[in-house]
């Protein structure tokens, strides 16, 4: 449905804007990043990372891809500061998984989809995910958090890929 941006493409460093007004063109980007995350596959995605840049996220880690969270104008406050590390992907970043430690417990302000406040503590996978999402809102990548060596490396070998796609296309 919607294309995902890949590194190093720099729309990825823009920093989404705060949603204003959560109607039905919000709710249709919404129904459409679920899709697109569903389809990568993928368990979380940020609205940056479809060239959408405002503050809307979607994340779903239930075992049949049926318990969508949705949350709009997101902010994580640490609740606990134990570190936690975790090997990541991203779908901005494909094929390539490094481990990058997070704070462990989370608390979740956010908007739903109808516009009402709410907010949720989070650890383990969802903990790790809101954060990663976060990131992408503020233009940052779990590669920021990888030597420069290796960084360099991710971005030489998706610059080659997407020269090849390019020149088949
Ligand atoms: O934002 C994205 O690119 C989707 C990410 C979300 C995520 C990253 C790291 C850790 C947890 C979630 C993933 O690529 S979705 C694919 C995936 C699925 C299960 C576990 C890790 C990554
Ligand atoms: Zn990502």
């Amino acid at each position: 449905k919607l294309t995902i941006l890949e590194f190093p493409d720099a729309r990825l460093r823009t920093e989404a804007k705060p949603v204003t007004n959560v109607d039905d063109e919000i709710r249709t980007i919404i129904d459409d990043m679920l899709e697109t995350m569903y389809e990568a596959p993928g368990i979380g995605l940020a609205a940056t990372q479809v060239n959408i840049h405002q503050q809307i996220v979607v994340i779903d880690i239930s075992e049949d891809k049926n318990e969508p969270l949705v949350f709009i104008n997101p902010k994580v406050t640490v609740l606990n500061g134990d570190p936690e590390t975790m090997q990541e992907g991203c779908l901005s970043v494909p094929g390539f998984y490094e481990d990058v430690t997070r704070i462990a417990h989370v608390k979740i302000e956010a908007v739903d989809r109808q516009g009402k406040a709410f907010e949720m503590e989070a650890t383990g996978l969802l903990a790790v995910c809101i954060q990663h999402e976060l990131d992408h809102l503020n233009g940052k990548l779990f590669v920021d958090y990888l030597s420069p060596l290796k960084r360099n490396r991710i971005k030489s070998k998706l610059e080659k890929e997407h020269k090849r796609q390019a020149k088949r296309a």
